[in-house]
Formats: structure tokens, C-alpha cells, sequence
């Protein structure tokens, strides 16, 4: 069986340490109550905050690569993305493709012209699907999604949720996706991972 992502022991202070695999083309739904470690674990995986234990990118050690190249490749995308320059095209990768970039754009209902606004006019939920397509332009093998449609509306939830499932289909890519949202989860299916107290309670197919 091919594996995109292999952890082994990852451990840090309020985490773990639990065994994860997560195929090609895979798109895995982690739940738990709040504060269970949902968020610790996807930092932990794009190496945001440290941890020991082994993680494996298509056979490729994690400790082996910069952090920069690594979070590149394991992209967390948190519900309130970052912004700090002043229009949109600032925060795209500097060898964006237009073209795939206007794709993206479509897929998420925004026009071209949103590419030049300026952050500060951004809706939250205008953020979050930019957010996306800032993150798909760097083309990561795994996303982690820390409840990507938290500020949408169910029109451009589904909008999000198609094109994840794109992304994966034509990349071969893998996602972990954090949802609260009971229909959601029944709309993305696949396998579950249910966090307790920072444990991996249940790894299971729905
Ligand atoms: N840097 C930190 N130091 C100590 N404890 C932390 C730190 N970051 C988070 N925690 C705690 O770890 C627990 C898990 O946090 P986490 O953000 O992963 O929860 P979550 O499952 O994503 O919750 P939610 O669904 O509410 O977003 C929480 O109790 C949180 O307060």
C-alpha cells in the first residue's frame, strides 16, 4: 500500500504519541471535542510547533528537509488565514500561474479582479477561500484544512469542498480536513480520526 504521509511517535507536550498513514489521493476528516488536539496535531504535522517522532513525506524524512521546503509540501491552512502585505497578488507564491491561479479563483466564485484588492476589504469568508487558493498555487502534496469553510455560507462551503476534492484527484495529493459540522462530514466521508485529550481515540472508515 502507497503512503504519502507515515507518522510514527509524534509526540509533543500535549500530543500523542500516535501512528497515522494517510494514502495518495486520500481525504481524511479529523473531529474530537474542542481543545481535543485537533489543531496540535495539524501544526505538529507542518511542523509549526516542535515535535519528536518520525514523519515521512513520500519516503522523505521530514528532518532531512528545511521547515520552509517541508510546510511547503504539508501546508496547514488555518481558519483565519494571515495577511500582512496590502493587496491579495502579494501574498501569492513569486512563480504563481496565472492561469492556474484564475482556475482556482473560479472554482471558489471570486473574480480575477480579487487578485488586486486590498487585503483590508477582504470579508472573512472572502480570506478564506483566497486563503485556499494561496495555499493550492504552492502546490502542497498534503493540506491540512483547520476548518476551511468555518466562515461560509453553504453555497461556497460546497464550492471549497469541490475543489479540495479536485486538488486531490488531479495532484494525487492527501488532506486532512478539521470539520464541527455534522452534514459536512457526511458529505466528505472517507476515514475518520476522532482526537481525545491529545490521543488518537478511533482511525476509522465512516
Ligand atoms: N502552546 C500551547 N501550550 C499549552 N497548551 C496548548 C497550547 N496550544 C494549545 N494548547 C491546548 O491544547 C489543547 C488542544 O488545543 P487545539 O487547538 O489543538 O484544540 P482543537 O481540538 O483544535 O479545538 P477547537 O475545536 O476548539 O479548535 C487545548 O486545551 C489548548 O488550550
Amino acid at each position: 500500500m502507497d503512503r504519502l504521509l507515515d507518522v510514527r511517535q509524534l509526540k509533543t507536550a500535549q500530543l500523542g504519541p500516535l501512528d497515522l498513514a494517510v494514502q495518495p489521493g486520500e481525504l481524511v476528516q479529523v473531529t474530537g471535542a474542542s481543545g481535543a488536539g485537533k489543531s496540535l496535531l495539524l501544526r505538529a504535522l507542518a511542523d509549526l510547533d516542535p515535535s519528536t517522532g518520525e514523519v515521512m513525506l513520500n519516503g522523505e524524512a521530514r528532518d532531512a528537509m528545511l521547515p520552509v521546503q517541508w510546510r511547503r509540501r504539508v501546508a496547514y491552512v488555518p481558519a483565519e488565514t494571515a495577511w500582512w502585505g496590502e493587496r491579495v497578488d502579494e501574498h501569492l507564491p513569486a512563480d504563481f500561474s496565472r492561469e492556474a491561479a484564475l482556475h482556482l479563483l473560479e472554482q471558489v466564485a471570486l473574480p480575477e479582479a480579487s487578485l488586486g484588492w486590498e487585503v483590508e476589504r477582504l470579508s472573512s469568508g472572502e480570506k478564506q477561500r483566497l486563503g485556499l487558493v494561496r495555499a493550492l498555487l504552492n502546490r502542497p502534496r498534503v493540506l491540512l484544512l483547520d476548518e476551511p469553510t468555518a466562515n461560509l455560507d453553504l453555497e461556497n462551503t460546497k464550492r471549497i469542498e469541490r475543489a479540495v476534492r479536485a486538488y486531490l484527484a488531479e495532484e494525487e495529493a492527501a488532506a486532512l480536513w478539521v470539520s464541527h459540522d455534522t452534514l459536512q462530514r457526511q458529505r466528505l466521508g472517507g476515514r475518520i480520526l476522532t482526537i481525545r485529550d491529545g490521543q488518537l481515540e478511533v482511525n476509522a472508515w465512516t
